[in-house]
Formats: C-alpha cells, structure tokens, sequence
C-alpha cells in the first residue's frame, strides 16, 4: 500500500502536531520526586484518552508502591494498550516512556523547560520533546493518522507506555514476565525509539545498550547540621593541602578496581579534634571511585577483530561529539576511541550530593548527612550483582581507611542490564527499509551509552527480536539543559514510524 498520503498528510499539518507535543510537554512528569508523581500519573492519563479517543483497548496496570524521599507513594501507571486484533496480520508491541528527567529554568535553560518554544531553525525546545515524549505520542498520530485517511493499520499494534524509565522502570519487568502468555502472548516483535541518531544528519538503527546501576552513598554523623566556625575539623590548610595532594597522585596511577594504595589519607582523620565532617569524607569516596582516566575493566569482553572493523565505517565525526557536548574536552581525540567509550566500555559518572549546600550565599554550614549519588554504565559481559558487590566492597574498604565515627550505607538503588541484538532479524530489515524509503539512505547501525533496562526484559520474557529506531539527533540534549527535537525529525520520525509498520506487514518473516 502507498503512504503517499500519509506523508502528505502529515507535512500539511505539522503545526497541529507541533502544538500536540506542546501539550505533552507541558505536563512536568519528571519521575523522580515526589511533588511531581501527580504529573507523572496525569500524563498516564493524558495518553489513555488519547488512545482511548482513537478506539484502541487501553488497561491502566498499578504496578505498586515505592519508597522515595522517605516517603511511600503509588507507582505511576503502566498504559497498555491494543489497536487492532486481526489473526492474520502481524502483532508489532511498541514501548516508549511518558516520565522525563527533572528540569529547572534555574539549571541554565534558555526558556522554560516545560514549555515548547521553536526557534527559527526548526530547533522544538522543551523537557521530554526527545526523551521520550515525541517518539511515544507519534505511535499515537501514525494510528490517527491512518483513521483520518480510511488507511488500513496492516499490523496489530500493542503498546507499553510506562512513567518510570528515568528512575529504574520500577515494577514493569514483573509486570512483563507476569503478561508474557498473556497480554503479550502474540507479539511478532518489538520496537523501541527512545534513542538518538549517532550524528545529526543520518539515521541509524541500534541494536545495543549498556547497562546502568544507579548507587546512593550515604555518610552521616552529626545529630544535625552545625555551625563551620564552632565544630569544623581542626587542622592546618597546610596539611590539607599535602594529603589532597598525595591522594590525587595516587589515584591517577591505578585503575579503580585495583585501588590498594596507602594514601595519605589517614593523616587527615588523626589531624581531626572536633566533628569528623559526613561531606569531607563522602568526597574522599566519591573521589575514590574513578581515576581520571576512567578505567573500569573488570569482566570487559574483548575487542574482537570483526568489531574493530565497524567503527571505520560509521558517519560520525570529531565535531558531532564537540557540537553535541558543546566543548571540546574529550579524553579521546579519535571517533573509534570515543565510540568504543560509549558503546563498549563502562563508564563511572558522579552525579550529585543530596544535603550539600548548594543555593547562592556563603552558608558556613557543616551538613548532618549527605548522598553521593553516582552510576556505571555496564557492557558485556559484566553482572550487575557482581558490580554492586564490588563496588560496596571497594567503599567500605575506603572508608575504614578514614578511621572516621561518621557512618556510611551505599546501596544500589536500581539496576538493569546491557543488552545486545541480532541486526540479521527481519525487524531490522523491515526497519532499514523503512529507513530507505523516508530517508533514501541506507541505515549505520549503532550501539548506544545509554540504557532502557526493559528492551533486555521484552528479549528475554518474549523471546522476540528488540529493536531501537530512533527519531531525534545526537545533539538533542536529552538529560540535559535545553533539551529539544528537530521538526524535521519529528514529522520525518511520524513517517518513518508509520513506514516501519507497514515493512513489518510486508517482510516475509
Ligand atoms: C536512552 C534512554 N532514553 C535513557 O535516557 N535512559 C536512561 C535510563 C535511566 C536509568 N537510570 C536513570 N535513567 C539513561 O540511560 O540514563
Ligand atoms: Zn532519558
Ligand atoms: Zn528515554
């Protein structure tokens, strides 16, 4: 069937689904507070009727309760969803993720981040207008969108909309393995977009991700926080000095796995004769996890001499790393290195300290009890058990070497795994076809840093192909200020969406 008109549809009312993402952006459904889960539970319900609307059976699943901010409080829901119900035709289950990454105007956004604002380049700015927002709702237009013109949907579409992707898909993969004979019984296979292209001009499909395990670190002592000038350690600047000094060159001669080294560390508890401070001896840890050249290399699956040969290959440049970071301060000067850091190597990031000091002013305040919060991304073929196993190991060790009378906890507060896909499947091939006929390209085919831990979950309990299609570009911004979608790859996105379906139909599987 020809989607000539499908394409000329969609490029004649773009505005109109412009402003529809506008109002998907609008809902703030940051999935990590607790001050905004009514948002989260209200952009469930934003999509249920907007499923619902389209005639499509939709069963909102509750999948329990979670402890956050010492709080319990109701996991937003799991949209189900069914569009079609015919024997004969293929069953495609999409999934996507309606939650997004908080986001402050105060963080350095350019505008507010909850509102879509289009600059003159076609640039869509806004939280969640490419993670995940705009790939999800466009599932929704490619049915619409077929209503509207008496097009037949030759598949059966089952989607998985979830508000909990950026903080641990809490309760879905129960949820998953609980449905697979059941809710999910048919699926033919799966297709996820909810990653970006490698660079800013070609598509690309992906077939692999790393893995992610989030930890928390927990120092606290004092009994509340205190006054700097009446309880703060006592020792020289001198000697602070000395022992920074000391232990930065240590760490920067051995990898973090094989961190054995005496530092010098212990001076500094013995120089302490008021409050041992929970902050001094977090960022001691903190800085303990990670040398500067970032290496963690245990269980790391070797580089064979096949895969050295697909980075040559790839369209992506130097520069796309710079303009997508906006800096050129890089470890490696090489794409291949760059390439093999995100895709095949783990990394270790340090992402905040809950109960620091953070606002304007010069508070002299000594804090009562902070969270370090860091993650490592993980490959083939590294456990995450074992990860978390030697991560606390490698803390505590840390720690005692301190000799402080603060108290520590770290725990791993949600992990999921890599996951790696066969690119032979027909899916891809439907997939790349698609790509063709939209694009008039053909497709590079990628591995991505980042994580979704549910497309292993769909692999493993379906024992389907997964594949990820992406719609924006590598300079989007997810995750960080400034997020935005291009128009152009929104409105091609919708079209290769819509595409894929009707490949999917086509291909003989
Ligand atoms: C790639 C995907 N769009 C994404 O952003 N995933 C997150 C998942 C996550 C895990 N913990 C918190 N968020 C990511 O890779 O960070
Ligand atoms: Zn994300
Ligand atoms: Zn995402």
């Amino acid at each position: 069937m020809s989607l000539e008109s499908f394409y000329e549809y969609i490029d004649k009312n773009q505005d109109h689904y412009v402003r529809r993402l506008g109002e998907a952006v609008a809902i703030p459904s940051v999935s990590g507070t607790v001050q905004h889960r009514p948002e989260v539970v209200r952009m469930g319900h934003w999509l249920e009727a907007e499923l619902k609307r389209l005639g499509a059976s939709v069963e909102l699943r509750h999948p329990g309760k979670q402890e956050l901010e010492g709080q319990v409080i109701d996991l937003p829901p799991i949209v189900l969803a069914t569009y079609g119900n015919d024997p004969a035709k293929k069953t495609v289950l999409v999934y996507g993720h309606y939650d997004v990454q908080p986001a402050l105007k105060e963080d350095g956004w350019a505008t507010d981040p909850f509102t879509l604002v289009e600059d003159s380049q076609g640039r869509m700015f806004g939280r969640g207008s490419t993670d995940d927002k705009g790939p999800v709702i466009s599932w929704i237009w490619t049915i619409e969108i077929h209503q509207k013109l008496g097009l037949d949907l030759p598949v059966n579409l089952k989607m998985c909309f979830e508000g909990m992707e950026e903080s641990g898909s809490e309760g879905l993969d129960d949820i998953i393995y609980a449905e697979a004979d059941k809710y999910f019984k048919d699926v033919d296979c799966v297709c996820i977009s909810d990653n970006y292209w490698l660079g800013t001009t070609k598509p690309c499909l992906t077939y692999g991700l790393r893995g992610v395990s989030y930890f928390m670190l927990t120092v606290s002592g004092p009994g509340k926080d205190l006054h700097s000038g009446v309880f703060g350690q006592s020792r020289s600047p001198a000697d602070a000095l000395g022992i920074v000094r000391s232990t930065t060159q240590a760490a920067r001669s051995v990898p973090w796995s094989a961190h054995a080294e005496s530092s010098r560390a212990n001076q500094l508890t013995l120089a302490l004769d008021q409050v041992h401070e929970p902050m001094t001896d977090l960022i001691h840890l903190m800085h303990k996890l990670v040398t500067p050249e970032g290496k963690i290399l245990d269980d790391v699956a070797p580089v064979t001499a096949d895969e050295d040969k697909i980075y040559k290959a790839l369209d992506f440049k130097m520069d796309d790393i710079y303009n997508a970071i906006d800096a050129k301060n890089t470890i490696h000067d090489t794409t291949k290195e760059v390439l093999m850091s995100r895709w095949r190597f783990p990394s270790l990031s340090l992402h905040g300290i809950e109960g620091a000091f953070y606002s304007p002013g010069a508070k002299t305040v000594i804090p009562a009890k902070v969270v370090g919060k860091f993650s490592i991304r993980t490959v083939p073929n590294q456990d995450p058990d074992k990860i978390t196993e030697l991560v606390k190991k490698h803390v505590e060790a840390e720690f005692a070497k301190l000799g402080s009378k603060n108290k520590i906890s770290i725990e791993c507060g949600h992990a999921g795994k890599w996951w790696v896909a066969d690119i032979n499947n027909w899916n891809y091939t439907a997939a790349s076809n698609a790509i063709q006929k939209i694009f008039g390209i053909v497709p590079d085919y990628t591995r991505e840093g980042g994580s979704i831990p549910v497309t292993l979950t769909f692999q493993e309990a379906l024992k389907t192909s997964v594949l990820l299609l992406p719609m924006g570009r590598s300079d989007d911004g997810a995750h960080s200020i400034n997020e935005k979608l291009d128009r152009s790859n929104y409105i091609e996105g919708i079209k290769l969406l819509a595409t894929y379906l009707h490949e999917v139909a086509a291909i003989k599987a």
